[in-house]
């Protein structure tokens, strides 16, 4: 099913939480909704199930006005954080449910009903639990069992509302691999709410970030990686450094920093924003550098450096592998030369147009 969303407006009360949102999804794709809490995520995923309604704005499916069908007519997958599993109905009960409810005429026979949902139990690898309660399951178990109850009944869109958050971080992983297998198996359009980047990265042929009730960018996970779109996008990444710089013939300069490495911008001289991430930076040790080691911190197959670069007052973090970072035999307080290999530019001078700007336009250059 190919999805249309078009200018989505809702409001709770005076407060707006979808503000124009618009996304084209196609069909057999698995799209991430990334975003902080409170953006506006399952708000946009109730809307296309049916449980909720925009104030404006259009949703078409395969060319159907969507808004205008009720939820049963929508024929949708759902799987929230909290699994909604009946607690006295055995696995089988559960995932049969949605078939044995249906009115005579649709329903299938019973000897259907069994044979599917043994051949959905087997799919998502629990054949042998169907007589079991879901208080005899693990948190994993229980969410592969409320996946099969929503596949029962053969939907054409799978939304999922954080179906792992509740999890530890190995079942997460596990399940998520087992998730991307299925979906490539049964290849249906599958949209997924985290606030998780790395699931979101992992899992999503399209990742969709979302601000406070409007998308920030969309793309794949590599795009949003490479290339934010913004600082807000850049930000939400995580794990990076904002320097201010200075653009001066196509080069970027920060204070206390070698940036030769970076390479040429297509933009005007000016005061910009360099957001570098620590493992864009090497560390030189150099007796005549003016930055200094604060602190060190090693982190598994890294080592986590804090240098301060006095000319900004700035503390920035540097990453380097294990490796590399044996060979420089750095120690607290020593004397570095920070050496900045990329990075992104944000609010460069306006006043001049910019030739490669990436993402909005306009707001952001990459640096190589
Ligand atoms: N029924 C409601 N009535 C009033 N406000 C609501 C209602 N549902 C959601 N909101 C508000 O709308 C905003 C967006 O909520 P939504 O659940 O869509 O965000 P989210 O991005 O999914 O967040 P989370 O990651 O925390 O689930 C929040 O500020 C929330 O408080």
């Amino acid at each position: 099913m190919s999805i249309e969303i078009r200018n989505i407006f809702k409001q709770f009360g005076t407060t707006p939480v979808l503000k124009g949102v618009d996304l084209s999804i196609a069909d057999g794709e698995l799209i991430a909704l990334l975003g902080a809490s409170g953006s506006g995520k399952t708000t946009l995923l109730r809307i296309l199930a049916g449980l909720d309604w925009p104030q404006s704005g259009e949703v078409f499916v395969d060319d159907t006005d969507w808004l205008r069908l009720n939820p049963q007519e929508r024929q949708i997958g759902f799987v929230f954080q909290h699994y909604a599993l009946f607690p006295h109905m055995s696995v089988f009960e559960n995932v049969a449910f949605g078939l044995s409810i249906r009115p005579r005429e649709t329903r299938p026979a019973k000897a259907d009903i069994a044979r599917r949902v043994v051949e959905l139990l087997d799919l998502v690898q629990m054949g042998a639990y169907g007589s079991r309660y879901p208080a005899q399951l693990s948190g994993g178990q229980r969410q592969r069992v409320a996946l099969a109850r929503a596949l029962a009944i053969q939907p054409k869109m799978l939304l999922l509302d954080e179906p792992f958050g509740a999890l530890d971080a190995r079942i997460r992983k596990d399940l998520r691999r087992w998730l991307r297998g299925l979906h490539e198996r049964l290849g249906m359009t599958t949209i997924f709410v985290t606030h998780d980047q790395e699931e979101a990265f992992e899992l999503a042929d399209r990742v969709v970030v979302m601000g406070e009730g409007v998308i920030e960018q969309i793309g794949t996970p590599d795009d949003i990686y490479e290339q934010p779109a913004s600082p807000f996008v850049a930000r939400f990444l995580g794990g990076v450094n904002e320097l201010p710089a200075e653009l001066h013939a196509g080069h970027v300069h920060v204070a206390g920093a070698d940036t030769s490495r970076v390479g040429r911008l297509a933009l005007g001289d000016g005061q910009a924003m360099l957001f570098v991430r620590p493992h864009e930076i090497d560390l030189v040790p150099d007796a005549t550098g003016t930055a200094v080691i604060k602190d060190i911190v090693p982190s598994g197959a890294l080592i986590r450096y804090e240098v301060a670069l006095p000319q900004t007052d700035k503390v920035i973090e540097v990453e380097l592998a294990r490796e590399a970072a044996r060979d420089r035999t750095l120690t607290r307080g020593d004397a570095v030369r920070v050496n900045i290999l990329r990075g992104r530019v944000f609010h460069p001078p306006k006043r001049q147009p910019l030739a490669s700007a990436s993402g909005r336009a306009g707001q952001a250059a990459r640096t190589h």
